[in-house]
């Protein structure tokens, strides 16, 4: 249990005030509990025998100081400060439900927070080997099952432990030997359950296994809907589906029998103690129980508590090893994202100390979430002459082989230059260096006169990536062009120029909306070629010096392409715009200013188009 117990710690956002204060919060509510049932016995027994007033010399003084003489209105009394103890102790307890609850849940929030950041943040390398679907499972669905089964069970559980001890004592103040045939009779159940421990684990497996695997089989069968459809192979998913579901439900219904299992035990011992308690009673005293009488009350209502108490232990313990699994996955993903923040950081620390330059502030990174608002601020680059590469040597971290090796060239300013080569040459793997988001192992790479390794927002800021295809989201058009900025900072002026340059204005006064309209899930709505120049326009929107165009153009066709071309030319030579290209179709090219032909991660040509291109075709 305190290995779970440091897990959940290390993984809970909240800090640890907040801690102590539930488990103040805790003590306080168990105390008064205590003292609300403590209170009701001895009512009982004073209710069944006057005779008791004269007999305790607390209350006697009591009725004496309060100037009652009838005992019949001096009972009453007592029992309505009883009825105002036990009133008060139902709204503490119903606070701390509510308390448990609401903690629990503002966990959850912050825990999907703290998560988000995480992703957002990690490095460009974490994410190509992750699966979308594992990072929305863990988003949403991990983070509801920590807060529902495994925060909620471990506060009710601790709630529970505190009122547990403020019963037991009250028991053992009130009747010793019953408590030990309490005790003597629980103990076996509680070990019995405990001995089911690894079966539970394995029960919280398997559910949790079966929810992420639905999740990805649906994001198999719908992410790409149009195959599955051809294809025909919905009847796949679909068995697919079915066999994870009715694991699910195999698993569950044995899951919750078994939870409600402890109940069950523990009311029939309840009932078995008490009814022996009075049998014993009439027994050895003949005259009856009003003796007992105030023990039995106080035991019973303290029992009657107890018993839910220790119930409810039981089954929260039972939950959190149900969903220990979780907890694990949960626990190792964050490690994984702190253990990342801290070596990107300290990776791009170690570049800026070997290269001997001192880091510039990095803002944006360390802004995190507030990435989005910033966009927009100064960078702390000058780009006026030249991009230079120097001896840029890079592998994956899974193998040792170098995918660019010792690769070295300069991009002057305003010009336009391409990338060509067989498949796998390393195109986009050096496009990815340039954009800053793989870090080679050696080599720089310098703007004027500054490694980009100072400050790689402030270098990302200079740039503008253009995909083979673009990522839309289901908003708006000028959304999408304005991609990143609040709808009230959207500058209309700049969308307009935008749409101009990226050959979109007969297309937007086609649609119904004009600019207002939606385009659908994935950009549905709109043509290949529409696409890529909604994409190209949201980099002419967003100002950068820099644009990298991953075969941008290849979903066009030829007259659209050579107007996208064409106005992406004149723009670079009016506004001195840099473009990089990789580039398979040769003759979006031909305007190119240098081509770099790569093989095995290095310039094996480099010159014009006519020096590179028309002499290899020969
Ligand atoms: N994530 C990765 N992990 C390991 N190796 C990789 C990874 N991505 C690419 N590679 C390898 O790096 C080499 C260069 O790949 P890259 O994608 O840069 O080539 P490319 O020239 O862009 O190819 P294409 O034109 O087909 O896109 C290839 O041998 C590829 O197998």
């Amino acid at each position: 249990m305190l290995g779970y117990l440091k897990k959940i710690l290390y993984v809970l956002p909240a800090s640890n005030f907040h801690l102590l204060l539930a488990a103040f919060v805790f003590i306080l509510t168990s105390g008064v509990e205590a003292l609300g049932i403590g209170i009701l016995g001895p009512f009982i027994a004073l209710a069944s025998d006057f005779d008791m007033i004269e007999r305790t010399p607390l209350l006697s003084q009591l009725r004496d100081s309060l100037g009652i003489a009838q005992e019949s209105h001096f009972v009453a009394l007592v029992g309505l400060m009883a009825v105002l103890i036990f009133l008060l102790r139902t709204l503490i307890v119903g606070g701390t439900q509510i308390f448990i609850a609401r903690f629990s849940n503002q966990q959850q929030r912050a825990l999907i927070i703290k998560m988000a950041r995480g992703y957002l943040e990690a490095p460009y390398i974490y994410h190509i080997s992750k699966n979308t679907s594992a990072i929305i499972d863990r988003l949403i669905e991990i983070a509801n099952t920590f807060s529902t089964l495994v925060f909620m069970p471990l506060l009710i559980a601790l709630a529970n432990t505190f009122l547990f001890i403020a019963l037991f004592c009250l028991l053992c103040f009130t009747s010793l030997p019953m408590v030990i045939a309490l005790l003597a009779t629980l103990l076996p159940i509680l070990l019995f359950f405990n001995s089911l421990a690894s079966k539970v684990r394995g029960w919280g497996r398997q559910m949790r296994e079966s929810k992420a695997d639905i999740i990805q089989i649906v994001n198999h069968a719908f992410g790409s809907v149009k195959e599955t459809k051809v294809i025909g192979c919905e009847n796949y998913f679909e068995n697919q589906i079915i066999y994870q579901a009715e694991k699910l439900e195999k698993v569950q219904r044995t899951f919750v029998a078994f939870k409600l299992l402890p109940r069950f035990f523990m009311e029939s011992i309840l009932v078995i103690i008490v009814v022996a308690i009075i049998c014993f009673s009439v027994l050895i005293n003949e005259e009856g129980i009003a003796e007992t009488t105030s023990v039995l009350g106080i035991f019973t209502l303290a029992a009657l508590r107890l018993l839910p108490a220790i119930n409810n232990i039981v089954i929260s313990i039972t939950q959190i090893r149900a969903s220990s699994f979780t907890l694990n996955q949960i626990h190792y993903e964050l490690s994984e994202l702190d253990s990342l923040r801290y070596r990107t950081e300290a990776d791009r620390q170690q570049k800026a100390s070997v290269l001997e330059r001192k880091p510039m502030p990095d803002t944006k990174f360390n802004a995190g979430l507030n990435t989005i608002q910033e966009a927009g601020v100064s960078n702390t680059f000058r780009f006026d002459k030249q991009i230079r590469l120097e001896g840029i040597t890079y592998h994956y971290p899974n193998s040792d082989k170098p995918v660019i090796s010792d690769l070295s060239l300069t991009i002057s300013k305003g010009d336009s230059i391409a990338f060509i080569g067989k498949s796998g040459a390393g195109k986009t793997t050096l496009v990815d260096i340039l954009l800053g988001l793989l870090i080679p192992q050696s080599g720089d790479l310098m703007v004027d006169n500054d490694s980009i390794y100072q400050n790689l927002r402030a270098w990302k800021d200079l740039i503008a990536y253009i995909p083979q295809s673009i990522f839309l989201t289901d908003e708006s058009i000028e959304k999408n062009i304005a991609f990143g900025v609040p709808e009230h900072l959207i500058d209309r002026k700049k969308i307009s120029e935008a749409i101009e340059v990226a050959q979109l204005t007969e297309v937007i006064n086609a649609l119904p909306n004009g600019l207002s309209t939606l385009v659908g899930e994935r950009g549905i709505l709109l043509s290949g070629g529409q696409r890529q120049r909604v994409g190209i326009a949201r980099a002419i929107y967003h100002d950068r010096q820099i644009l990298v165009l991953d075969e941008a153009t290849a979903a066009l066709d030829n007259e659209t392409e050579k107007l996208v071309t064409d106005s992406i030319a004149s723009l670079s030579s009016s506004s001195r715009l840099t473009l990089i290209t990789i580039a398979h179709r040769l003759t979006t090219i031909k305007n190119c200013d240098k081509i770099y032909m790569l093989d095995a991660g290095e310039v094996v040509k480099s010159g014009n188009y006519k020096e590179v291109v028309e002499n290899v075709r020969t």
